[in-house]
């Protein structure tokens, strides 16, 4: 049996050498791994162990020993206690510098792809990584709205929010005003007792609207109508309000019954010169700058002429597809949720976009589907979910065999596992781009492209 070098409750020195994918530092101590949250890489910290399992175990500063010289003073004054951000505390460029590393080992590790063979660009940072996010899913403490506390579900209340919109710490403070001057009874979670669960707020960023949704455990909201004059008062861009009956013991924030209660159905925002609905429960990326960013790239790495059919597969709300329908022949887009594709046939209309043919169903299904009834792609885009690809999809696009792929990723691990099925078989990897969605979180989103190599194709 392997000797472990570390002890529940005793102190060491540690060297970070590294963080994890959730923000952990790691340091080693004879070669065995130590976590300690809130310690960042070139951190000297003095621990006390406070978990010791067979392979790692866990550690608590009790003294910053020397500083790492990429720590930052956070720019949020409810960092360490709120769990929204993990990597506030580290300079934005060293950010980057990590999340660029994650793609690379995760393509070489567990892709198994020797990177020199291919371009790897520097990752896309923003300019002003702040106020970047669209969507917020507050939960409700007694003192107003907040988030949940890092790894529970303490929530921490908050007064503004450094990476939500500019307009989100006035919709914090009019609605912490009003939560508590009504005395509105606070869910808990345990109990399952209470009314009000949560507050999603969904901004358009080209048009300054808000769309709010006031999560409750009943039918009925008995302050609905003070809730609309104060809004009405309070906060104009308001333009669309809900109410999600959410009745059941879950942690899904929304139910699927929404009640639009004041104003419109619907807030529009845009990327580049598209206008797109956004519905309560549609997806819509969170970074509406970067969205833009990785959406010409797409562009880019498609090479269209307006010759090409396109596959947009896990297309949401047709985001994408439409972008490329405006250089593409054709786009079918290829989606799960039903009402992801009626908005996906709205937001094609709104934009009087023809080539482009939207299916629900499943990509693994339906891209065979299509194939099977005489279609073929020069370009498919696969945007999936953090768990990548469905495998019989991946057999699909190998046995068709487009001249370019170009795989969307927000998540390298997948990502790496997805490209080495596909390297494998003809496609060899020519760009990869990280582009940052998400500052101050070491979620990286990558866009890559694949071209065909198995056959003179290419
Ligand atoms: C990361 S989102 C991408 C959405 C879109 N491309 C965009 O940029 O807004 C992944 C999408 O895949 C959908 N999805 C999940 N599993 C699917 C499957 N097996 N087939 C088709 N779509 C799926 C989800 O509902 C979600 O809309």
């Amino acid at each position: 049996m392997e000797i472990i070098p570390v002890e529940k409750n005793k102190e060491y020195i540690l060297n970070i050498i590294d963080i994890t994918a959730t923000g952990e530092g790691v340091g080693k101590i004879e070669g065995f791994t130590i976590f300690v949250d809130g310690a960042i890489p070139e951190d000297e910290v003095k621990i006390i162990i406070t978990v010791v399992k067979k392979n790692y175990a866990i550690g608590r500063i009790i003294d910053l020993v020397k500083p790492s010289s990429h720590r930052v003073k956070p720019n949020c004054t409810f960092v360490g206690q709120c769990g929204g951000c993990q990597t506030q505390n580290i300079d934005y460029t060293y950010q980057l510098e990590l999340k660029e590393k994650i793609v690379k080992d995760a393509l070489a590790r567990i892709g198994g792809l020797d990177i020199n063979q291919m371009k790897v660009h520097s990752i896309i940072g923003m300019q002003e990584p702040f106020h970047y996010r669209n969507k917020a899913q507050y939960k409700i403490h007694k003192k107003g709205l907040g988030f949940y506390e890092k790894k529970s579900h303490n929530v921490v209340p908050l007064t503004d929010c450094k990476i939500q919109s500019k307009q989100s710490s006035m919709t914090i403070q009019y609605l912490n005003q009003f939560i508590i001057e009504n005395k509105i009874p606070i869910y808990n979670e345990e109990t399952h007792k209470g009314i009000l669960r949560g507050i999603v707020e969904r901004v358009s960023y080209y048009n300054n609207e808000i769309m709010l949704i006031i999560v409750i455990n009943d039918k009925k909201f008995k302050w609905s109508e003070e809730l609309i004059d104060f809004i009405k008062k309070n906060l104009p861009n308001v333009k669309s309000l809900y109410l999600n009956i959410n009745t059941k013991k879950t942690n899904v924030v929304l139910s699927k019954e929404n009640k639009l209660i004041y104003g419109r159905e619907k807030i529009i925002d845009s990327i580049g010169d598209l206008k797109y609905e956004i519905s309560p429960l549609s997806f819509f990326q969170v970074n509406p700058i970067q969205t833009k960013i990785l959406y010409d790239k797409a562009a880019e790495f498609a090479e269209l002429t307006g010759k090409e059919t396109v596959f947009d597969l896990y297309c949401g709300i047709g985001t994408i597809s439409l972008y490329l329908a405006q250089k593409a022949k054709m786009v079918y887009g290829v989606e799960i949720v039903p009402e992801a594709i009626e908005d996906a046939n709205k937001n094609k209309a709104l934009n009087k976009i023809e080539n482009a043919e939207f299916i629900a169903g499943k990509s693994e299904e339906e891209m065979p589907a299509l194939v099977e009834k005489g279609v073929q792609a020069d370009v498919v885009v696969v945007d999936p979910p953090r768990k990548g690809c469905d495998e019989k999809l991946l057999e699909s696009i190998i046995h068709m065999s487009p001249k370019r792929v170009i795989y969307v990723s927000c998540n390298p691990a997948t990502l790496g596992r997805d490209l080495k099925i596909l390297s494998k078989s003809g496609y060899k990897v020519k760009e990869v781009q990280p582009v940052d969605m998400f500052p101050h979180s070491l979620h990286v989103e990558s866009i890559i492209l694949m071209t065909y190599c198995g056959s003179d194709k290419e």
